[in-house]
């Protein structure tokens, strides 16, 4: 368990529109709500950037968050996020925004308040390079894309 810091940005967050919690004791993410004022439809293929009524500040470097789709909306009603998975960086302290997608064949219509994605916290490791002239041999080598075959 991390603490982060939450600004509530839209007033009705935490009382028409409830904070993100993790819906169950094993929940890995935590939902998030779309702070609209109006039913928003998304025709197929359209984009749209919703406001989640919030900005968290993760202040420590070790940590990121993603916002990830929900997999009933995105299987279902094909509404999934127009960056695929949206990378909240710890030093980031705008408002947390969800980029959704309608990638499916019918329009999508959300409600003010509704759970339009989630969002999970991660740990994160902070590369430096040390540049070498060449690497230590593996088994793998510089094989990839399927070189291990398929069955
Ligand atoms: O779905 C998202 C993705 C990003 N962000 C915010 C938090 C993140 O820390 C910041 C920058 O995101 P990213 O680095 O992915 O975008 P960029 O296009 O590289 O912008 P920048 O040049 O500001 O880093 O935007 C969101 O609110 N929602
Ligand atoms: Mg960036």
């Amino acid at each position: 368990m991390i603490d982060v810091e939450l600004k509530i940005l839209d007033p009705r967050l935490g009382k028409d529109i409830p904070l993100p919690a993790y819906a169950t004791e094993g929940s890995a993410g935590m939902d998030l709500r779309a702070a609209i004022d109006e039913p928003l439809t998304l025709e197929p293929g359209e984009t749209a950037l919703v406001p989640s009524g919030l900005a968290i500040h993760i202040g420590d470097p070790r940590w990121c968050a993603l916002i990830l789709p929900r997999s009933g909306l995105g299987h279902k009603h094909g509404l999934v996020l127009g960056n695929l998975t949206g990378l909240i960086d710890a030093d980031y302290q705008g408002p947390l925004m969800i980029s959704c997608w309608n990638r499916g064949a019918q329009a999508f219509t959300m409600q003010p308040g509704d759970r339009i994605a989630q969002l999970m916290f991660m740990p994160v490791a902070q590369a430096r390079w040390r540049v070498v002239e060449a690497f230590d041999p593996s088994r793998r080598g510089g094989g990839g894309f399927g070189s291990t075959g398929v069955s």
